[in-house]
C-alpha cells in the first residue's frame, strides 16, 4: 500500500483527463466559474446548515502534485505527456474562491461555494469540495435535528465504531458540535479541534468481572468524579439500578457525587421513568440518565412524548452517517467560461425543470424584513445589479411561477457569500468552533418556524432577480433554436 496524506490525487480521474485535453489544446489558463450547491434538502428538512469550510481551506492551500503523485500519473495508461506532468509541478490554486460561512442555514440552489480560476485549477478540486461540502452539511443538518428536539437535553456524539471510515468520524464529530451537540467520544476529534469528550463505560467492562457490583465498584474507586454506570448488562432493574444505588451509596460515604446510570437497552420509555423512580426514592434525585441504543430524532422526539425521563443523549450510527439518508446531493456546475477576455454565461439544460442550472456568476443575499427581522427569501442576481446594492425596491418572485410574486422595500439584504480566497491567498480568518457554534444558533433568530419545522415545513424562497431570470429563459431558448 501507497499511503499519503497529500489529498491532490483525492480527485476523479476524469478531472485529470480534462485537465489533460485543457492543456494539450492550450486552454488550461482560461478562466471559468464554477458553483457548488443542492437540490434537494436532506431529511425533507426546511433547511440544511452548512459545514465543511475548514476542510476546503486546509485542501486548497496543500494542492500539490508531489514527486509520487507525479509518478503514479506517470504509470497511467492514458500516457500524459511529460510537458502536462511538468505544468503540474508547478501546479497551486490561484483563483479566487467564495463560500457560505459554516453553520449558516442554507437552501437548495443558492450556492455555498464559487470558484473563479483557471479552468483546470477550478476542475481539478470539484471532487474533492464536494466530498467535504456534501458530507459535512448532512451531518450537520441530521445533527441540528436532533438538536432541534432536544434543545435543553445533553446530546453526546457516540458515532465513530459505525461511522464511513475515520475521517468521516472526526469531521462528522466536528459537525455534530457545531450543530449544538455538547461532546464526542472521539478522542481524535477532541484532539484536532478542541471539541470537549465523554465517555461512560462498556458492556465489556461488566461482563470482565465476577459480578456486577464488582465491576461498578471498581470502576468507581478509579474514576470517583466520572462515575456514569451502564445498567443493562444482566437485568436493569433487578440487578443494574440496585447495583448502581449502592454505588452511588458508597460514593456519597465519600462525599461524592454519582454522575449517571446509561441505558443502553430495553423500552427507554419505561426503563427511564422506572429507573428515575428508584433513584429518586434513593435519595438520588441527581444522578442523571444518558440513554443509547440506535437513536435519531424520530425516536427522541416519541420517547420525550412518552415522558421518558432521559437527561442524557447517546447518538452514534443514525447520526455519523446520516441514517435514513446516506448522502447530500450536492453538484458543482460550470456557469460561466471566459471568452475574448469577458466571461459568457453558460448552462445546463435539463427535461426536468429543477435541474436546469442557474447560468452566470452570482451574488446571493439573504433578504431580511426590517419591519419583522425575519427573512423573506435567497435572492440572487448578476453582479452588476445596482438595485439591490442601493437597498432599492425588489420584486420577490417564484422562479417556476413568476405570476406569484410580490415587492419589498424596507430589508437589509445580506451577502451570504464571503471570499475565502482571493488570487490563490487566504483572506479569510477560519472563525473558533465555539464562533461557528454560536452563529448557527443565531441563525435560527432570522427564520419563521414554519420553514424549521422537523415534518413537513415550509418551502423557504430562493428567488432570481429579474435580470438573472431573463438571462435563463433566453439562453434556454437560445439552445432550444
Ligand atoms: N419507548 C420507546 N419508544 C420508541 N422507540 C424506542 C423505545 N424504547 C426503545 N426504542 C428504540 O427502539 C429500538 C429498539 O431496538 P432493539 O429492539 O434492537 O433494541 P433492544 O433489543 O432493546 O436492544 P439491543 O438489541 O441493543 O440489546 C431502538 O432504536 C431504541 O432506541
Ligand atoms: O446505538 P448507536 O446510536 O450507534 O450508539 C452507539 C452504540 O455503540 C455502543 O454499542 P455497541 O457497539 O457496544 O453495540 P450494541 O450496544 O449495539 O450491542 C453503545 O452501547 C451504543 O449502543
Ligand atoms: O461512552 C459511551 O458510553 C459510548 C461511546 C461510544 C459508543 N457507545 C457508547
Amino acid at each position: 500500500m501507497n499511503t499519503t496524506d497529500n489529498l491532490t490525487l483525492h480527485t476523479d480521474k476524469y478531472q485529470i483527463n480534462m485537465m489533460y485535453a485543457h492543456w494539450a489544446q492550450g486552454s488550461l489558463n482560461d478562466k471559468a466559474v464554477f458553483e457548488l450547491y443542492f437540490r434537494k434538502l436532506p431529511f425533507a428538512n426546511g433547511y440544511a446548515a452548512a459545514a465543511g469550510l475548514e476542510r476546503v481551506v486546509h485542501y486548497i492551500q496543500n494542492l500539490k502534485f508531489g514527486e509520487a503523485e507525479i509518478n503514479y500519473l506517470k504509470e497511467q495508461e492514458e500516457g500524459y505527456k511529460e510537458g502536462f506532468l511538468e505544468e503540474l509541478r508547478n501546479f497551486r490554486f490561484t483563483g479566487h474562491l467564495y463560500a457560505v460561512p459554516e453553520g449558516t442555514l442554507v437552501f437548495p440552489n443558492v450556492p455555498l461555494i464559487r470558484v473563479e480560476a483557471r479552468v483546470w485549477e477550478a476542475q481539478l478540486i470539484e471532487t474533492a469540495l464536494l466530498n467535504f461540502i456534501n458530507y459535512q452539511t448532512l451531518i450537520m443538518t441530521k445533527a441540528s435535528r436532533i438538536k432541534q428536539v432536544a434543545p435543553q437535553d445533553v446530546l453526546l456524539e457516540f458515532g465513530t465504531r459505525r461511522a464511513q471510515e475515520a475521517e468521516a468520524a472526526v469531521w462528522g464529530a466536528r459537525a455534530s458540535y457545531m450543530a449544538g451537540f455538547d461532546a464526542t467520544s472521539n478522542m481524535r476529534a477532541g484532539m484536532m479541534f478542541g471539541i470537549p469528550t465523554k465517555g461512560t463505560h462498556a458492556h465489556a467492562w461488566v461482563q470482565g468481572h465476577d459480578t456486577e457490583e464488582e465491576a461498578f465498584r471498581k470502576y468507581a474507586e478509579v474514576l470517583p468524579d466520572q462515575v456514569t454506570l451502564l445498567v443493562d448488562t444482566y437485568d436493569t432493574l433487578k440487578s443494574g439500578l440496585p447495583n448502581a444505588i449502592r454505588i452511588a451509596t458508597m460514593l456519597e460515604k465519600q462525599g461524592k457525587r454519582m454522575n449517571a446510570i446509561r441505558l443502553d437497552s430495553g423500552d427507554l420509555a419505561y426503563l427511564s421513568k422506572s429507573a428515575r423512580r428508584m433513584l429518586d426514592e434513593a435519595g438520588f434525585p441527581y444522578v442523571k440518565i444518558v440513554a443509547s441504543n440506535d437513536l435519531d430524532e424520530n425516536i427522541i422526539f416519541n420517547l420525550k412524548a412518552q415522558d421518558a425521563k432521559i437527561d442524557v443523549w447517546g447518538v452514534g450510527t443514525q447520526l455519523i452517517t446520516g441514517g435514513d439518508q446516506p448522502a447530500l446531493g450536492g453538484v458543482y456546475k460550470l456557469v460561466a467560461r471566459e471568452k475574448n477576455g469577458g466571461y459568457v454565461p453558460v448552462i445546463k439544460i435539463s427535461g426536468n425543470p429543477e435541474k436546469v442550472s442557474n447560468p452566470g456568476i452570482k451574488e446571493v443575499y439573504r433578504i431580511i424584513n426590517k419591519e419583522t427581522g425575519k427573512a423573506e427569501a435567497d435572492y440572487m442576481t448578476l453582479p452588476g445589479e445596482e438595485d439591490i446594492k442601493q437597498g432599492k425596491r425588489i420584486k420577490l418572485f417564484d422562479p417556476i411561477h413568476p405570476y406569484i410574486h410580490k415587492y419589498i422595500e424596507d430589508y437589509e439584504a445580506i451577502p451570504l457569500l464571503q471570499p475565502i480566497f482571493l488570487e490563490g491567498k487566504l483572506v479569510y480568518a477560519l472563525p473558533e468552533l465555539e464562533q461557528i457554534r454560536a452563529y448557527h444558533k443565531e441563525q435560527f433568530e432570522l427564520f419563521w418556524p414554519e420553514y424549521l419545522r422537523k415534518l413537513n415545513p415550509e418551502m423557504y424562497p430562493v428567488d432570481l432577480s429579474t435580470e438573472l431570470w431573463q438571462l435563463k429563459m433566453d439562453l434556454i431558448q437560445a439552445h432550444q433554436a
